[in-house]
């Protein structure tokens, strides 16, 4: 990216134009799609119950990239609990937690307790559900899918198919595990699976997106959890959905306050972070054209624009993916915050409050 905007991001290595690939989900960004408006009428989302935050649990913050179907515990219990503390109507008092994972995990002796009555004369949860949760893959999902070459379609193929299969056990334990998680801090949470929910994509464009189970869900004060998945295309049989397409899709149809993306690093920086020299960008301004600029700090002669560099076995852009959708959601008027998950500066993204001089993370929004 620039500093003046235009030419948005230069992956380390590449030429400075978008890899063809890439530039196809950049033009998905600009296009809302006739899927949404459907969704969109048949119920109106924010009438009764307007959302407040669409979060992403990013792969990279919640797993061990590194290790093969891995969960970074610590990072997904403080996540949960965070996202608890933002839901609160009381915050800071202490209020009980109504656990709602009563599955009985290895190594149980005996069938989970519940206090049936106890629960059946509270008369609310306490806490304003009015949020969903999407999260990213991590070392679940992006190994089978590369593996495979999920990504590029073609299931005929029995690798791709197979690869197909695997990569949806993969994030769909992935998405049991956070659902749990959640369900042990007292959220409503119910899994969704956008490949089980009919979503697909024609040549990697969203094409067919039914929300409607989303939006009665969280009508009902459930909190939708969603996820990267592999899907149908009409053109290539088959790719990767990423959870921040899902996102900026979602924010479309349901307009929410503010959308936090929860990762490993503080936010975008100007080159990978691994540059002991990495600027953080601490605030970009995108404009109606969908041009957007470094507005904090002032990057005197910065010719180069933003510098990314993405795994090889990423299948969905990583960095490059989010801050093209985040620029997308900016320009609907919503602002966009990527910080560091199990850091105060998360628990404060969650709740909205990023003003003061001292937040750490970026913030994407409008110019107007
Ligand atoms: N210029 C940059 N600014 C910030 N992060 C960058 C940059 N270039 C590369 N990265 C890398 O991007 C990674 C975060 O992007 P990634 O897509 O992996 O996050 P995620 O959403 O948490 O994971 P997933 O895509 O698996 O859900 C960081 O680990 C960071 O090292
Ligand atoms: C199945 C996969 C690999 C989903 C990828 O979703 P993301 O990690 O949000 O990009």
């Amino acid at each position: 990216m620039g500093p003046t905007g235009q030419s948005p991001l230069n992956r380390t290595g590449f030429p400075s134009r978008l890899p063809p690939e890439t530039a196809a989900r950049g033009e998905e960004a600009e296009a809302p799609m006739a899927a949404a408006a459907v969704a969109q009428e048949q119920t109106n989302p924010t009438a009764s119950r307007p959302v407040r935050c669409i979060v992403k649990l990013g792969g990279a913050a919640i797993t061990n990239k590194g290790e093969l179907e891995s969960i970074d515990v610590e990072s997904l219990r403080s996540a949960c609990a965070q996202l608890r503390q933002a839901m609160s109507h009381n915050a800071g008092a202490a209020e009980k937690v109504v656990g709602m994972d009563w599955s009985r995990r290895p190594g149980d002796p005996t069938d989970p307790v519940v206090d049936a009555e106890g629960l059946s004369e509270m008369e609310s949860l306490g806490i304003d559900t009015n949020f969903v949760v999407v999260h990213g893959a991590g070392s679940f999902g992006h190994f089978q899918a590369s593996r495979s070459g999920v990504h590029k379609g073609g299931l005929h193929s029995t690798l791709v198919k197979a690869g197909f299969v695997a990569t949806r056990i993969s994030v769909t334990s992935l998405n049991q595990e956070i659902v749990r998680a959640l369900a042990r801090e007292g959220i409503p949470s119910v899994g969704m699976s956008p490949f089980a929910c009919g979503w697909s994509t024609k040549q990697r464009k969203l094409a067919s997106v039914d929300a409607s189970q989303i939006i009665q869900s969280l009508h009902v004060g459930f909190v939708p959890v969603l996820h990267g998945d592999a899907i149908l295309d009409e053109l290539l049989d088959c790719t990767i959905l990423s959870g921040d397409v899902i996102i900026r899709h979602l924010a479309q149809i349901l307009t929410p306050k503010y959308v936090v993306f929860l990762t490993d690093v503080h936010g975008v920086y100007d080159r990978p972070p691994t540059d002991p020299n990495a600027v953080l960008l601490r605030e970009i301004e995108v404009d109606d054209s969908g041009s957007w600029s470094i507005v904090k700090p002032a990057l005197e002669g910065n010719t180069k624009g933003v510098e990314i560099s993405v795994a090889s076995h990423d299948t969905t852009g990583g960095m490059e993916t989010k801050i093209l959708e985040a620029a997308a959601i900016a320009r609907l008027g919503v602002d966009v915050y990527i910080t560091k998950v199990g850091t105060e500066h998360s628990l404060r993204a969650l709740k909205g409050d990023t003003s003061s001089e001292d937040w750490l993370g970026t913030v994407i929004r409008s110019s107007k």
